[in-house]
This record gives C-alpha cells, sequence and structure tokens, in this order.
C-alpha cells in the first residue's frame, strides 16, 4: 500500500527500526470462537434472541438480513480503492455534507475532526469519511470513484434504515414500550455511515484505532473486512468480534440505553490495529428525531442534541466522553 494514501502522521507506522514487542496489551482478551450472541431477523424467536443478547451483551451478530452479499462486497471494494487515492486526493474529493476526518472518531455536528484535549501525541489510528445519508443527493461528486461509491452508500443506506426500524420496533415490543410514543426516539433522518480504514501498525501496543467507549447512537450497524479487531467488554472480560462474512453487527448505543431504562446496554467496545494488514469497516449510525425527549426513570429527560452538546463539551475541556452519567438523577450537571 502506498503510504502516500496515508494521513502524514500515520506513514513511519510500519517504520522497521520500531520495536515489535509482544501482541498482548494489558488485558486478556477472550478468543473464542464466537461469543457474540445471534440473532436471526427471519426467526419467530427474534424477540427472545434479541432481548437476551441486549440485555446480556448490548452487541449481537445479525443474520438473514436481507443485505446481498454483493452489495457488502461491493462496499468493501469501494472503500478499498478510495482509501488507497493519496491523502491530499481524499481530502478535496470529501466534501460537504460530507466529511474527511483521520485521527480521531469525534466529529462536530458539521462533520469537522474535534481534537481532544491534550490530544495528538494521543491520535486513534484510524481515517474515515462520515456520511449523512438523507444529505448524500446533495453531494457533487465529480471524481468516479466517489460518484460510484455514494451510489453503493445510497443503496446500502436504505437497507439500513430498514433494519434499524426493524430492530428497533422489536426491541420496544420486547421492553414493553409504546411504539407510537416512543416512535420518534429513532429517527432514520439521522443515519450516518462512517468508512474507516485503519492502518497496520508493527507495533499494534502503541496505539488504538479506536480508544475504548460506548457509541451515543441509538444503534449502530456495523461490517468489518476479514481482519478483525473490534473487541467488546461483557462482565470485565473483553472479547474478539470475529469477522464473519455476511453478518452485521449490531451495537446498543447510549440513547438506547436510556431509551430502555437501562435494562439494555449500550455496549463498551474499542478496536485494536493489525501488525500486518490495514482494516476496512464501515458503520451506520442513527439517533432520535430532533427534539424528541428520552424518558426514563433514571436520567432527566433530554434530547440527543442535549447529549451531544454535553459529550462536545467534554470532549475538549476533560479530554473524553462521560456519557449517560452526565444525566443521571442523582448527578448535580
Ligand atoms: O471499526 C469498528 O469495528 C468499530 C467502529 C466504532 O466502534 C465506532 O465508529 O464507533
Ligand atoms: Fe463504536
Amino acid at each position: 500500500m502506498a503510504s502516500e494514501s496515508y494521513p502524514p502522521p500515520f506513514r513511519s507506522l510500519n517504520n522497521s527500526t520500531q520495536i515489535v514487542d509482544s501482541d498482548e496489551k494489558a488485558d486478556p482478551v477472550h478468543d473464542l470462537e464466537d461469543p457474540i450472541p445471534l440473532v436471526d431477523l427471519q426467526s419467530l424467536k427474534l424477540g427472545k434472541q434479541l432481548g437476551e443478547a441486549c440485555e446480556q451483551w448490548g452487541i449481537f451478530r445479525l443474520v438473514n438480513h436481507g443485505v446481498p452479499p454483493t452489495l457488502l462486497s461491493q462496499l468493501q471494494d469501494h472503500a478499498e480503492t478510495f482509501f488507497s487515492l493519496p491523502f491530499e486526493s481524499k481530502q478535496s474529493l470529501i466534501t460537504s455534507p460530507l466529511s474527511y476526518f483521520w485521527g480521531t472518531p469525534a466529529l462536530t455536528p458539521s462533520g469537522a475532526a474535534l481534537h481532544r484535549k491534550g490530544t495528538l501525541e494521543n491520535i486513534n489510528l484510524v481515517e474515515g469519511f462520515n456520511v449523512p445519508i438523507a444529505q448524500l443527493n446533495q453531494f457533487q461528486a465529480d471524481n468516479h470513484i466517489v460518484a460510484s461509491f455514494s451510489l453503493v452508500l445510497e443503496e446500502y443506506g436504505k437497507h439500513l434504515a430498514r433494519l434499524a426500524t426493524t430492530i428497533f420496533e422489536a426491541m420496544l415490543k420486547n421492553l414493553g414500550l409504546d411504539p407510537i410514543e416512543s416512535k420518534s426516539n429513532l429517527s432514520n433522518s439521522t443515519g450516518s455511515v462512517r468508512v474507516y480504514r485503519y492502518p497496520r501498525c508493527s507495533n499494534s501496543n502503541s496505539a488504538w484505532g479506536l480508544d475504548v467507549h460506548t457509541d451515543s447512537s441509538v444503534v449502530s450497524i456495523l461490517i468489518q473486512d476479514d481482519v478483525g479487531g473490534l473487541e467488546v467488554l461483557k462482565d470485565n472480560d473483553w472479547f474478539t468480534v470475529k469477522p464473519i462474512p455476511n453478518t452485521l453487527i449490531i451495537n446498543l448505543g447510549d440513547m438506547m440505553q436510556a431509551i430502555s431504562d437501562d435494562k439494555y446496554k449500550s455496549v463498551t467496545h474499542r478496536v485494536k490495529v493489525n501488525k500486518n494488514k490495514e482494516r476496512i469497516s464501515i458503520c451506520y449510525f442513527v439517533f432520535p428525531g430532533e427534539g424528541s425527549v428520552i424518558r426514563s426513570s433514571k436520567y432527566k429527560p433530554f434530547t440527543y442534541s442535549d447529549f451531544q452538546e454535553q459529550v462536545q463539551q467534554d470532549i475538549k475541556t476533560v479530554g473524553y466522553k462521560v456519557g449517560l452519567e452526565k444525566f443521571k438523577f442523582s448527578e448535580a450537571v
């Protein structure tokens, strides 16, 4: 892979003079066959499988999801082609309402990278671009690589909206929540796709692809290539989310944890970089509608924009996202 495709600070990551030490980071990771619960979208037992996975893990693997395997492989091929373009071309080709970023997954509402307090010595080894799906039709793509990628993303976006709605409705049913009252807590017009590339890094202990975090979304829907690196926390143990072709990974985010009154978990996860291979993943995040208030017994009523504002402020001042804790009834704001 031509190193000029990488953001400049990533170009020395495979420098052979770097010390390569053991593969293990501080905490051990369980590398079981496939620990992640499986949910079959076509199964009559969907509600039961889903409820258990959401309560115990906050993440599950979705099968029989109806996204054609050809579409999934097209997405992967387009992402590889795009990321291998020179860094400067990627910066100039991705224009508003899309945005290109690297070094952090934290973005401002307009899509610019939001660098944390005390950063640069502490960057995440990731580059990507953000695509607000509802605004994709406003994107002027003059370059043919980007234009054909955006058509594939538009097609994928329709499947993602369908899946997010189906899963959300099944979760509401499982929680015994009123589907009409809770409907606005998921709005597909807020959906955005992030396409990521994680560089390979000979010293994979030196930095993370993505630091430990929870997603702020209602749900996130993720596909990954065959490299692996995503790890999730359950009951103080880390587990690898293996790459399994044609399966989708569904993560619950902070909004869903609050909507469920803490019955469901917003899963804690992180991404490790690989010593030998770069990795591509494509993630969809969907949020409550604008002005939609989340009410529960654990948290003060809040909207997603209240939450997002608080997160941005915390990243700038404390250096990390504090998250739902800030909205707990017992917390002083
Ligand atoms: O790349 C991945 O596997 C996960 C990405 C992720 O966790 C995120 O964007 O929030
Ligand atoms: Fe995440």
